[in-house]
């Protein structure tokens, strides 16, 4: 399969020279024009910014550092110095969650919302189905939860959508009943799509899961490839003396983890990771809880890969369907706004701290996640019976 003309599909128009990647897609200033050859290996530098503008910028990206997923021991009050913090802290959470209410307790209101309409569920994988921990290879799924969400899928098409590789993700999950994106939907491993005409057609290869069913399979930044891997090896390199640094390789995206880093060193661990980007202009970074993450510059984002798999379930036209997306982090915000549009549905944020989101609801926790959709299930089979 020529990845390349798969890019030229009629959804991206426009393809720029060599890297086959349309405008429409691109969302960040890059260069007018490609190397014919050496592509990935030597895109042009960016002019270096007034060092005034890049202090400022690295100032914001520390403060964001600092301040991303505190450390889950200070989270629970025991752990407060008084109980003045601990009822301040009570207070902000309670006064947050009527702005944003729990989706158990709204669990009424959820299912009047969802009576005679189609279901589609979207779950994030980290902090949402399995709880934050300090080494990402540990980050696994409780048999319960899986149970859990086992059952929901038995009973509406179910997605996990994830930063994270997709084959990484399935190794968490390992649930075929499933539908998967990984990279933050850079990589879908989706239905065969019902009507071709309907919505914007997209280039899919046409491919088998582990257990033979026929899948499309859509990777939108195939072409960053080379590059990721190369960026990867590089930031390995360069992060390598810090203590506590550790690198992810999530194929079309590459993360940096500063979860075990001194505090007096996130500012090193952002430096060390911009300058290599500098090299790259094709890659942009963004920001998790405790994660700096490097991808690939395409408009593309799990709010996509949501719209891209509803209409790859045929769900995407009709009004008697509810999606619901459940997510803990910033990427997943993308897929609230998506469905907050037009009223489509909604997001159920997982947070213990009080956030600002474009979620409608809230969870606390992994441990709240696994109750909702045990619920969801009960509820939809008594009213299935
Ligand atoms: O979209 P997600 O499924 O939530 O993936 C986002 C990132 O999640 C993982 O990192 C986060 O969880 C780790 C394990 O609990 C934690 O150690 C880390 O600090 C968190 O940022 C994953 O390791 C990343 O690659 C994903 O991008």
């Amino acid at each position: 399969m020529d990845l390349k003309t798969s890019l030229n599909s009629p959804v991206f128009v426009d393809p720029l020279p060599s890297l086959a990647l349309p405008s429409a897609v691109m969302t960040y200033t890059t260069p007018t024009s490609f190397p014919a050859s050496g592509l990935y290996l030597n895109t042009p530098k960016k002019k270096p910014l007034p060092s005034k503008i890049e202090e400022v910028r690295a100032a914001g990206w520390l403060d964001l550092m600092l301040a991303s997923s505190p450390p889950r021991k200070r989270q629970g009050k025991e752990f407060l110095p008084n109980d003045i913090q601990a009822d301040d802290l009570d207070l902000r959470y309670h006064n947050w969650m009527v702005k944003y209410p729990s989706a158990l307790t709204s669990f009424e209101a959820i299912t009047e919302l969802a009576r005679g309409k189609r279901l589609a569920l979207f779950l994030d994988y980290d902090g949402t189905l399995s709880p934050i921990v300090d080494n990402p290879a540990n980050a696994v799924m409780s048999d319960e939860m899986r149970a859990a969400v086992r059952h929901v899928a038995s009973l509406f098409p179910t997605a996990i959508i994830s930063g994270r590789s997709r084959d990484k993700v399935f190794d968490f999950v390992k649930l075929t009943e499933l539908y998967y994106a990984g990279s933050h939907g850079m990589d879908i491993m989706g239905p065969v799509r019902k009507s071709e005409s309907s919505g914007h057609p997209v280039e899919c290869v046409r491919s088998t899961d582990s257990e033979g069913k026929e899948v499309n399979l859509f990777q939108p930044a195939s072409e960053f490839l080379p590059m990721i891997a190369e960026v990867f090896h590089n930031l390995s390199g360069s992060i390598r003396d810090i203590d506590g640094a550790r690198m992810e390789d999530n194929k079309f995206c590459v993360s940096v983890h500063y979860r075990n880093v001194a505090p007096h060193d996130y500012e090193k661990v952002h430096q060390r990771v911009t300058n290599v980007l500098k090299d790259y202009p094709c890659l942009r970074l963004t920001h998790g809880r405790k994660v700096l993450e490097v991808r690939p510059v395409i408009d593309w984002n799990k709010g996509k890969a949501v719209e891209f798999l509803l209409e790859s379930l045929g769900l995407s036209e009709s009004d008697d369907v509810l999606p619901i997306y459940v997510g803990d982090d910033k990427t997943d915000e993308d897929a609230f706004k998506v469905l907050k549009a037009n009223n489509r549905g909604f997001g159920i944020l997982v947070s213990s701290v009080p956030k600002d989101s474009d979620a409608f609801y809230s969870l606390k926790d992994p441990a709240e996640v696994m109750e909702f959709l045990s619920k969801l299930a009960a509820w939809k089979e008594e009213e299935s019976s």
